[in-house]
């Protein structure tokens, strides 16, 4: 399939070759003639097509600036990224026409987002991801229980990746963008999306990395392409399908296929799992995580799963955000691989979250979220397509943004749970050991759902706070991410964004603004000179003040009512975290072998 070689725009197929059939000609009908009446100069039009033809001017080809030049002076390397990241309006303009004209339930929002809806799923689906097992893949990825890579063949994928093409040459037009992931140029990749609908064009074209008309022209051959037909199911009788969603992947081709689902952070993650494939054979890590930077060039890392506060706490006013979710962390520091952000929005609030809210304007997707049908105000509280309300904007929406999206070794790994059995401690200080067991854990308990009445939290563990995404065995990363901390001097710390004086239900999340307070203590080194005592069962570290949070939250068992019920929850939640362990107590982390027994000791002791 060609390219249109100028990215994001249009592409329409050109029939000859193809099929060789004659363009049928439709009859000019009664309404489509332009009522032409004697009073003014009659337009030069016969029909509305023609009509419509007059409004848009014919530009003159353009070519290609070869180099950026300023007055005949090339433009710095700072400038030239500035540039790059600068979304041609046109072409904004274009995808937000075609979102709003051929996609339902696309409309321009009060503050100039585009709304869209991604249609009946509202969330990735990581139960029909497939990853192709050949000679390859067998010895280098990680396959089997836990594992997030669920097998298909060869044949498979191309019967599945014939479908999509099929489906994405029977239409009228489909969308390419040409793009980059990764700010460290040294391993940047070239990605290809292929798709049918504007609203993935926009959405990709604010999450990954733009290129400069120039990077354009010379794009050349992509590292890895996807191929997008999520409007059209897989066949379930298809040989490995469960379900009439598929998400493919081909390392060996460097092919995505997309079928069955249009929720757009399918290509996000499915990308973010190439790179999790292709950046440890560089001895590179890449991280489910946030990024931020102090004005001292302190660069701290937010871990979480889903939904912990990667993007909330990552965008921080008073801090350089290098990104909010995707990173990679090289011998030269740390990188970001994306090129925009993808914010939760449910209850979103200008007052709590300004960069954000902010940001929220013309060029961003805003993804099923609901608004005033009159005014077209969005209403963050609003549910009623799904809880997982999302925006995609390119990262320069956010103004302290540190472009290019770069930084040096982090100073501190924040390791983001969102306990909503509130027994973890709003924040404690973790040793390397620690900060590997929560790590390789990866825990967070959510309470799911949109059902009324009260509800059980449900813990999860992801290892790597992202298993749905990584490649190979968890114990790779995590000795990458191991020898790194020590060697930069990192501290690791645990963080609770979630419950606080009881469980969901009776207590209730723990105020953001105390949040902030607690990582600014860690930003400004401040907590780590804090005086510290060892909590029952997790034994963890854990500060007895800290300014702008009142003390006795510090520790929770202060703020349960019932002292026994949170003895009984936090064996509970201890029991939960060493189930999840077992299957890791028979690896070894890296080559160090009292680090893995130290590891293994640093979980909860009851
Ligand atoms: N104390 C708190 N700390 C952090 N976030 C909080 C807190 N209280 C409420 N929240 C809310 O929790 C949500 C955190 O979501 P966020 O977008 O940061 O998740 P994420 O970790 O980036 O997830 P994903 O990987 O899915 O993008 C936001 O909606 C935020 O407003
Ligand atoms: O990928 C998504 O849909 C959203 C996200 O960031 C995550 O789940 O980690
Ligand atoms: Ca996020
Ligand atoms: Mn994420």
């Amino acid at each position: 399939m060609a390219s249109n070689g100028v990215g994001n725009g249009e592409f329409s197929f050109d029939n000859k070759g193809r099929t060789g059939l004659p363009k049928i000609q439709t009859q000019k009908t009664e309404e489509n003639v332009v009522c032409h009446d004697d009073s003014a100069t009659p337009v030069k039009a016969q029909t509305l097509d023609e009509l419509h033809s007059l409004q848009k001017k014919k530009s003159a080809p353009t070519t290609p600036i070869k180099s950026p030049r300023v007055f005949g002076v090339a433009v710095s390397e700072e400038e030239r990224q500035k540039q790059q990241l600068q979304s041609p309006l046109h072409k904004l303009l274009e995808l937000y026409e075609q979102a709003i004209k051929y996609e339902k339930g696309s409309f321009i929002t009060s503050s100039g987002a585009l709304a869209t809806l991604s249609g009946a799923k509202t969330g990735r689906s990581p139960r029909d991801k497939r990853v192709v097992r050949d000679e390859t893949t067998e010895e280098d990825l990680w396959w089997g229980k836990g594992s997030p890579n669920i097998e298909m063949d060869e044949q498979t994928f191309l019967i599945n990746r014939e479908r999509a093409v099929d489906y994405l040459c029977s239409l009228e037009k489909v969308f390419v963008n040409d793009q980059f992931l990764n700010w460290d140029p040294n391993n940047r990749i070239k990605v290809r999306i292929v798709s049918a609908r504007a609203y993935h064009s926009l959405f990709m074209h604010n999450m990954c990395i733009r290129p400069t008309p120039e990077e354009l022209e010379d794009f050349g051959t992509p590292d890895f392409t996807i191929y997008n037909a999520g409007q059209f199911p897989c066949n379930r009788y298809t040989h490995y399908m469960t379900s009439s969603t598929s998400i493919d992947i081909n390392l060996a081709r460097r092919e995505m296929v997309i079928l069955g689902t249009q929720y757009a952070g399918e290509m996000k993650k499915g990308l973010f799992g190439v790179m999790h494939y292709l950046m440890p054979k560089r001895q590179i890590l890449s991280l489910h995580s946030g990024c931020n930077m102090g004005k001292e060039g302190d660069v701290a890392l937010f871990f979480g799963l889903s939904g912990t506060g990667k993007t909330t706490l990552s965008t921080d006013h008073n801090r350089y955000l290098i990104g909010d979710d995707e990173h990679c962390w090289s011998n030269h520091g740390v990188s970001n691989i994306e090129g925009g952000c993808y914010a939760k929005c449910i209850d979103l609030s200008r007052e709590k979250e300004p960069d954000i809210w902010n940001a929220i304007k013309f060029g961003t997707v805003l993804e099923n979220v609901v608004f005033e049908e009159h005014t077209r105000e969005v209403d963050y509280t609003d549910k009623s397509v799904t809880e997982n309300t999302r925006a995609a904007y390119p990262i320069e929406y956010i103004p302290n943004a540190k472009i290019p999206c770069v930084g040096p070794h982090p100073k501190n790994v924040i390791l983001l749970a969102c306990d909503a059995f509130g027994v973890l401690p709003p924040v404690s200080k973790l040793n390397l050991a620690q900060t590997m067991y929560h790590f390789i854990s990866g825990y967070t308990a959510l309470v799911a759902g949109t059902e009324d009445g009260i509800k059980e939290p449900t813990a999860t563990f992801s290892a790597c706070f992202g298993a749905a995404f990584i490649m190979l065995h968890p114990t790779k990363y995590a000795a990458m991410l191991a020898e790194k901390m020590q060697k930069h001097g990192a501290t690791g710390w645990l963080v609770n964004t979630g419950w606080s004086g009881g469980s969901y239900g009776s207590g209730s999340r723990i105020k953001l603004a105390y949040t902030r307070r607690i990582i600014d203590a860690i930003h400004s080194g401040a907590l780590l000179k804090a005086e510290y005592k060892k909590t029952e069962v997790f034994g963890l570290e854990i500060p007895t003040e800290l300014e702008g949070v009142p003390s006795e939250i510090l520790d929770p068992v202060n703020t349960w009512p019932d002292k026994k019920a949170h003895k009984d929850t936090l064996l509970k939640l201890g029991g939960l975290f060493r189930k999840n362990f077992e299957v890791f107590t028979n690896y070894k982390i890296g080559t160090d072998s009292k680090l893995t027994e130290e590891i293994l000791a640093a979980g909860p002791n009851f």
